[in-house]
């Protein structure tokens, strides 16, 4: 029986929706069976994380590099800063058959969508505009000029909400993990099941 590779899933959503707490809550639980891509990035570490943990931090130098070195699977500058998914890491990872899990914004799901349209597309929205505000502000990680900036951006990423196979409102954050874990377990039990099907119309049945 052949391996099968693993499922991409892609978690995006505006600065301030949530995507990093829940994320961090997915992966706290026992029983997580997808692995997390940790991205790479020009921006500062905040305090308390760790690079090689919440980030690999990089020079615009070294991440320029990286770009032409083709080592990116995705990349996007973002509000002044580079990001960008190790593309060795996922391509390892899936062929071993085990899921990785991306969370990354717009521009960068969208490269995905070209170079692996079988992925996941996961939406993280926010239940409206105003409270994604509080959330940034009330996180208190970036400056009054920076968190203008992140909802300027914000209003264009929710416009790409449409393209997503999947739209999660992050209203309470448990109930968005457990949204986002049952449609994790759908889309394996489509694929299980396509891929019977193909094997047995393969075999002639
Ligand atoms: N394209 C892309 N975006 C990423 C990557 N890693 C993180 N991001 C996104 O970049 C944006 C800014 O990240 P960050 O500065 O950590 O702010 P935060 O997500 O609001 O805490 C967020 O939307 C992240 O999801 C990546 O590897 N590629
Ligand atoms: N469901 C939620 N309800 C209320 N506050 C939330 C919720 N999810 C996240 N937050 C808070 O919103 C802020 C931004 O969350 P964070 O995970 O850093 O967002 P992102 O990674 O998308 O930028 C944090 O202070 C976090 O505690």
């Amino acid at each position: 029986m052949r391996k099968e590779r693993g499922l991409l899933i892609v978690l995006s959503g505006p600065s301030g929706v949530g995507k990093g707490t829940v994320r961090k809550e997915l992966f706290s639980k026992a029983g997580t069976n997808y692995e997390y891509s940790i991205s790479m990035t020009t921006r500062s570490p905040r305090e308390g994380e760790v690079d090689g943990v919440d980030y690999f931090f990089k020079t615009r130098e070294e991440f320029e590099v990286l770009i032409e070195e083709g080592g990116l699977l995705e990349h996007a500058e973002f509000v002044g800063n580079y990001y960008g998914t190790p593309l060795a890491y996922v391509n390892e990872t899936l062929d071993a058959g085990r899921d990785v899990f991306l969370e990354i914004e717009v521009q960068g799901a969208a490269q995905i969508r070209e170079k692996a349209p079988e992925a996941l597309f996961i939406f993280l929205a926010p239940p409206s505009l105003s409270e994604l505000q509080n959330r940034l502000v009330g996180r208190g990680t970036e400056t009054e000029d920076i968190i203008k900036k992140r909802i300027e951006t914000a209003r264009e990423e929710l416009e790409m909400m449409s393209l997503y196979d999947y739209v999660v409102e992050n209203d309470e954050i448990q109930n968005a993990c457990d949204k986002i874990n049952a449609i994790i377990v759908a889309e394996h039990c489509r694929r299980e099941r396509v891929e019977k099907q193909y094997l047995s119309m393969l075999r002639g049945e």
